[in-house]
């Protein structure tokens, strides 16, 4: 069946390959190899394990966005591959370069979570200030129409909005006009508008065939705007593929009711279901099958009402994926903690 969203898909996806036609046919200053090898990566701060063995390649063209919850070590993997922490073991290389290179070659922009802005200084001067550091940036107009700040190019940094703060640093990430982008959480503080004008902005910049690696929360954007989805747990990429190939790893559909007084055991017992969630009146069913749930869930409980059935979501996905890779990193601590009684007794 074609849906209007099934619509947009396909044209998304036949757009992503002309993007790559493009960033392969030499549209940009020459570069080789991989945009992003990471191989190896590890990273410990004290006892905090950050980045367990990170392997990583994204092809020039792709759009990528890395997904984990708080702690999985996203930004950490960040800092690596911008060269802006060391890793203490692997190998990071940026278009076949160490990322020092890449960066003062002009390669690279990047849009990360801290750095205060020179609170003295106006938009539009820190904006010229970062431009003058690169051999072949964008005029500043430019980069300030990109990131849909011109109107505040006279405004001093110190008088910004968390919103308009973030958009500074966007003009900031674009005006080398780098080939790879890498973005940690660019959206945060920005509300919806500015959201979507941000990405409609990204998009004009990867049809032309940057590449990107962005890390967010918010799993409508990587669903919407990324080629292919990192997962990230506890350091260790635990996923990786298409947003359609993640969610296919997590099989079955959901059904959403409102069920005042409903009871989680009853309903757990229920053919076809695997997992019962209940939030006051809204329940929702996680189902291995959602035909035969539904057909016990109607007869058992004719108050049922708004009910929908849906298919897994990446939200859904990346839920279970992420504490499915708990439950066995508490598998593996309780084997080597069972060892060590073993071999002490
Ligand atoms: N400079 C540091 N000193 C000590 N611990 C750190 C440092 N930076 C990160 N960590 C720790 O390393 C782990 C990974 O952190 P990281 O910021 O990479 O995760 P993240 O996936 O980006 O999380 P979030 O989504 O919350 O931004 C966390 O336990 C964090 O507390």
């Amino acid at each position: 069946m074609t849906t209007p969203s099934s619509t947009a898909r396909s044209r998304t996806n036949s757009s992503r390959t002309s993007r790559r036609r493009t960033a392969s046919s030499g549209a940009f200053p020459a570069t080789t190899g991989m945009a992003v090898h990471l191989s190896g990566l590890v990273k410990s701060y004290g006892h905090v394990h950050a980045v367990r063995g990170v392997d990583l390649d994204i092809a020039p063209g792709e759009v990528v966005a890395l997904l984990g919850p708080n702690g999985a070590g996203k930004s950490t993997t960040v800092d690596m591959l911008l060269g802006l922490a060391r890793p203490d073991q692997g190998t990071v290389s940026l278009f076949g370069v160490e990322p020092a290179q890449a960066v003062a070659q002009g390669h690279v922009g990047a849009m990360l979570q801290a750095g205060s802005l020179l609170p003295d200084a106006t938009v539009g001067e820190l904006v010229a200030m970062f431009a003058a550091l690169h051999r072949a940036p964008l005029p500043v107009k430019e980069a300030l129409e990109r990131a849909g700040i011109a109107d505040l190019a006279d405004r001093p940094t110190g008088k910004l909005s968390g919103g308009q703060a973030q958009r500074v640093r966007f003009a900031l990430a674009v005006v080398p006009d780098p080939v790879l982008l890498v973005l940690d959480e660019p959206t945060v503080g920005m509300d919806v508008e500015s959201r979507r004008a941000f990405w409609a902005s990204m998009r004009d910049l990867t049809a032309a065939g940057r590449t990107v690696l962005f890390a967010t929360h918010y799993l409508d954007e990587a669903d919407d705007y990324a080629d292919r989805v990192v997962l990230m747990r506890s350091g260790r990429i635990i996923a990786d593929g298409t947003a359609a190939a993640i969610k296919n790893q997590v099989s079955g559909r959901r059904i959403s009711a409102r069920l005042p007084g409903a009871d989680a055991a009853r309903l757990g017992a229920l053919p076809g279901v695997s997992e019962v969630a209940v939030h006051g009146d809204q329940v929702t069913l996680h189902c291995t099958d959602a035909d035969a749930a539904l057909r016990a869930l109607l007869p058992a409980y004719e108050q049922a009402a708004d009910i929908e059935v849906r298919s897994v979501d990446l939200e859904d996905a990346v839920v279970a994926l992420t504490s499915a890779a708990e439950d066995q990193a508490k598998d593996r601590a309780g084997k080597l903690a069972a060892e060590d009684r073993r071999s002490s007794s």
